[in-house]
């Protein structure tokens, strides 16, 4: 038997964090209903709603990165100046931390179309919890609600 006391283990390091920046929009129509799409089969939270968006490319602005995803995901050209920050969600996934800027755009050319597939609903706010989000959208629902306040 030693008598060397166990040495104690050094402090575990903290896990790094991945940030994930990913851009949304909350389309609204003239009735003030939302288009939320469903996430498909086999993508991380499938089967829930969301904001259509997605992540930000090596070195784009994230206006930039929104208007390419409306257009690849719906097949909308909107404008730049067609797009209004609204707020944001800061949530700790299990994996990665998403930092998410939510725009909302009124106008935008051409007709909403699921490009990939996605299921696609227009919702009035106020329903929106009616329909399963990612945890990381539960917080944006009242400021969409107070928009129409
Ligand atoms: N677009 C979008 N992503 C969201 C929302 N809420 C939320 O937690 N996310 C998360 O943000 C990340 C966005 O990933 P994404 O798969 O949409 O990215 P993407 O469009 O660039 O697709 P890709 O990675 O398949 O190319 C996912 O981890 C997704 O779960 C939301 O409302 N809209
Ligand atoms: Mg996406």
């Amino acid at each position: 038997m030693s008598d060397v006391a166990p040495q104690s283990l050094p402090p575990a390091a903290p896990k790094p964090l991945r940030m994930v920046l990913v851009v949304a929009c909350a389309l609204l129509d003239a009735d003030g209903r939302v288009l939320i799409a469903k996430r498909p089969e086999g993508k991380a939270l499938a089967g829930l709603w969301e904001f259509p968006g997605g992540k930000l490319e090596a070195g784009e602005r994230p206006e930039a990165a929104l208007i390419r995803e409306l257009h690849e995901e719906l097949g909308i050209t909107v404008k730049e100046a067609c797009l209004a920050p609204l707020t944001f969600a800061s949530h700790a996934y299990d994996d990665f931390h998403l930092l998410m800027p939510l725009y909302v755009c009124r106008r935008w050319d051409g007709f909403v179309s699921a490009r990939e597939g996605q299921e696609l609903k227009w919702v009035a706010p106020a329903r929106l919890r009616d329909y399963p989000m990612p945890p990381a959208d539960e917080p944006l629902i009242p400021h969409l609600i107070a928009l129409q306040a």
